[in-house]
């Protein structure tokens, strides 16, 4: 059977990421947080724009007062006062200063500046006690960024810190990609919407709002298209809707080997590369990943943890990676102490469902509580994390180490 491993790099060598001619949209800046920047940024500013002081206190030259002690101090004539948002009017000779402001445009003639608390005013006359270094707290035109190189690259995520620099440099509006689009729909006789009075046999559709959700979380816009009876013509149908609406389909339900499983046998009627329909991991096993020409699609499995648990397994990197992220679409791998004795049979890659808990800056892990049948959806509440044990790997006893995958 297919290594999870193997299905992974079959799933990211598929994906044809969003183009960044085509696939691209403007936003308002403060729109664009957790958007994926589209076009490098290149900005025609230095940072700093100008020479500007990074004390409240006074520019000198340092000549002057290379000599300056406590016991000999350096007198100078403070000759301007240059508070920050104005432009200096007179140059610094020998035996001048300037009083300064932090951020305030350096004057002309000055190089260095002392901070006022190493310093006595008296009327225009300045006392300085300590000799600085040269060019002391004086922030340098072009020290941080220099016009004309690449001020952020395309294909990261914009935060705070990046929208901050975007402001910065005069990027009001900013090119980033469009939402990938993922379509999805659950298959199932047996299921209903929340509302809906539950009947003999039937179970309400979790699936679709937990996929829904966990998709929106990863910036990607969703096309609900709700519950398909376990029908050849209706799924047909939906299936063929969907490739055409989006990159991305996600259905679960009907990929096992049942009588009402139709979904691989729809998906080679309609033209798929079916790359794989069953992955040596549980949850998970009956996984079926298949492409059409623009579109990837995921047939997942019916019971909830296993649906759940594929979606972050293979789901979430491929939305990355579809989505213009140009690295970093692994989920976050942790190595940390298990809680509780983990047991698989040694067979598949077993994912673990439970909690990270943060204690004294260690992690640990901890299986959730209760059955763990991947048809129990009520103990995957509060999961945050997913044990991973190898092929071979059965046992993990108490305090031993584990990978985790952290959600
Ligand atoms: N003979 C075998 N039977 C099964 C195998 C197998 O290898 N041989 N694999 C089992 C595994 S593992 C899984 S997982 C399931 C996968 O089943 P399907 O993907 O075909 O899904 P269904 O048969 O439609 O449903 C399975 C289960 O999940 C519930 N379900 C389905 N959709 C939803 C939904 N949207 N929300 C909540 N719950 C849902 C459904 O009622 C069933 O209980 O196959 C095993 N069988
Ligand atoms: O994928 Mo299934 O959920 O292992 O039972
Ligand atoms: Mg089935």
């Amino acid at each position: 059977m297919l290594s999870v491993r193997d299905a992974e790099a079959t799933i990211l060598n598929s994906i044809q990421p969003l183009d960044n001619q085509r696939d691209i949209e403007f936003v308002d800046l403060l729109m664009a947080n957790n958007r994926i920047l589209a076009t490098p940024i290149i900005s025609s500013l230095d940072f700093p724009h100008w020479d500007n002081s990074a004390m409240d206190g006074f520019a000198v030259r340092y000549a002057d007062v290379q000599q300056a002690r406590a016991e000999k101090p350096i007198i100078l004539e403070v000759v301007e006062e240059i508070p920050a948002g104005y432009k200096p009017q007179v140059t610094i000779n020998s035996g001048q200063a300037a009083r300064i402001f932090t951020g305030a445009v350096m004057p002309a003639g000055a190089d260095t500046v002392i901070m006022q608390e190493k310093t006595h005013r008296q009327e225009n006359r300045v006392s300085i006690f300590a000799a600085p270094q040269p060019q002391e707290f004086v922030r340098h035109k072009g020290d941080f960024y220099k016009a004309g190189s690449e001020l952020l690259p395309a294909g990261i995520s914009l935060t705070a810190s990046e929208i901050a620099v975007l402001a910065a440099a005069q990027r009001d509006q900013v090119s980033v990609f469009r939402r990938p689009r993922v379509a999805i729909f659950s298959s199932g006789n047996e299921l209903v919407m929340p509302e809906e009075a539950l009947q003999p046999g039937q179970i309400v559709d979790s699936n679709q709002f937990a996929l829904a959700t966990l998709v929106r979380e990863l910036g990607a816009e969703v096309l609900l298209l709700g519950i398909v009876k376990d029908d050849p013509a209706a799924l047909k149908e939906i299936i063929e809707y969907a490739i055409v609406n989006s990159d991305i389909v996600l259905s679960s339900g009907g990929v096992s080997v049942g009588d009402y499983d139709y979904i691989e046998k729809i998906l080679e009627s309609l033209g798929a590369k079916i790359h794989f329909r069953a992955v040596q991991m549980r949850p998970g096993k009956p996984l079926t990943f298949a492409t059409f020409p623009n579109t990837l699609y995921f047939g997942l499995p019916g019971n909830p943890v296993a649906a759940l648990v594929t979606c972050w397994r293979f789901v979430q990197p491929t939305i990355k990676k579809l989505a213009g992220l140009a690295k970093g679409w692994e989920g976050k791998s942790l190595k940390v102490r298990s809680r509780d004795e983990l047991i698989s049979n040694g067979k598949m890659e077993t994912y673990i469902w439970g909690k990270l808990h943060l204690v004294n800056g260690v992690y640990q892990f901890q299986k959730a509580q209760g059955n763990d049948s991947s048809g129990n959806l009520i103990n995957l509440a509060q999961t945050n994390a997913l044990a991973i044990l190898p092929v071979g790997k059965s046992l993990v006893s108490v305090g031993e180490e584990v990978f985790v995958l952290q959600l």
